[in-house]
């Protein structure tokens, strides 16, 4: 594999050092100047990491969320294991609380008290064993889901094609390759040329930051737009696809996204340009019936009036409306790429086959 690609790919933006039992994250929010690990130990401190953004992004969030849970489980001083479980709920409760919308974290914390559950006869050491073990297996399931996502994604275009992209769905996002980006990366491992347009995604710039850097650094062919020169580049007949990440899928294939998706999906209706979204089948909640159902987080308008300029950008008294994802409405998107394969419409039904042995 080119060096360039493998040091994007195999970067450890969450790291369990299970010699020292410590867990460590790349703070996010120092990308790109800075790629500088921090130490995560005690529940408040992961909530805010998790809550700052210095690690974000649906699947990243659950792999984390993982190691957190047990990390906090290693701490949990209770006489039994009934009493260990009530406590790790809790402390389930409050990290899974951290952020809204993405459905990862609650889903990961869900798995990680399961894990326990199972384990709640055995000695404590063993208890701690299988939740070191369902940690690990949550990375290494998201590993080969996104080997197979961009796999999928990367059957939809061809040697040439511009995609346009919004947010960061890359190997920062989640471990690996990625799913919004993986199949840039993919492609550019395979040789084939893939021109990548990078929204800079306002009002925290995920694009610049990280999706930007993340495909310079590995040697794909990427180009930084504002978000509003994406109609420009549509009409230019530039882009071909666009691929997007998602942090909720809904029963009907709404789909909730970084704020500016659905903008970007209304745009691509009007050129004639497919619209894809791409992630794993932990994203999708199928006891949400549709975008209406999925929570929005909503975030202090100081993101916007701040940013990184020295000064602030407007007046401090001026009022802010701040939503950190939008709903992308069914009816604009082509198609849900999983690590199971690509969903068309009607979504209800082929989402649903993607379930249907679990029942
Ligand atoms: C593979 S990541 C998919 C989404 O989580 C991503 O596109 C996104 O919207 C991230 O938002 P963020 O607020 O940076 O966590």
């Amino acid at each position: 594999m080119n060096e360039a690609i493998r040091q994007v790919t195999h970067v450890q933006n969450i790291r369990y050092d299970k010699a020292t039992e410590r867990l460590y994250i790349i703070d996010q929010t120092l990308l790109p100047n800075e790629e500088k690990e921090i130490e995560l130990r005690t529940v408040e401190e992961m909530i805010e990491a998790i809550k700052m953004l210095r690690i974000r992004g649906a699947p990243a969030i659950g792999i984390c969320a993982g190691y957190c849970m047990y990390a906090l489980a290693r701490d949990i001083d209770a006489k039994d294991n009934e009493a260990f479980y009530r406590k790790l709920q809790i402390d389930g409760e409050l990290l899974g609380a951290a952020r809204p919308t993405a459905v990862n974290l609650r889903w990961a914390v869900g798995e990680m008290l399961d894990a326990a559950k199972a384990h709640l006869k055995d000695d404590r050491a063993e208890l701690l064993e299988a939740l070191y073990r369902k940690a690990v297996d949550i990375h290494e399931d998201d590993i080969a889901k996104c080997t197979a996502i961009s796999e999928y994604g990367l059957s939809l275009l061809k040697d040439g094609d511009g995609v346009l992209t919004h947010c960061n769905a890359g190997p920062l996002a989640t471990s690996r390759y990625g799913t919004g980006q993986g199949p840039f990366l993919l492609a550019a491992e395979r040789g084939i040329h893939i021109r990548v347009f990078a929204d800079e995604t306002r009002p925290l710039l995920q694009g610049a930051r990280l999706t930007s850097y993340e495909l310079q650094r590995a040697g794909v062919d990427v180009t930084l737009i504002c978000d509003n020169m994406a109609s420009m580049v549509m009409k230019n007949g530039w882009v071909q696809a666009c691929f997007v990440g998602c942090d909720r899928i809904a029963a009907n294939g709404d789909f909730a996204n970084k704020i500016g998706t659905s903008g970007v999906a209304i745009l691509a209706k009007h050129y004639g340009i497919p619209v894809y979204t791409l992630g794993p089948t932990s994203t999708i909640d199928m006891n949400c019936p549709d975008g209406a159902h999925i929570p929005i987080e909503l975030r202090d308008g100081d993101e916007i009036k701040n940013l990184w300029y020295e000064k602030p950008m407007a007046l401090p008294e001026v009022k802010c409306f701040n939503p950190s994802f939008d709903v992308t409405d069914h009816e604009l998107l082509t198609g849900i790429v999983t690590e199971k394969g690509i969903c068309y419409p009607p979504f209800t039904e082929s989402l649903a086959a993607l379930f249907k042995d679990k029942k």
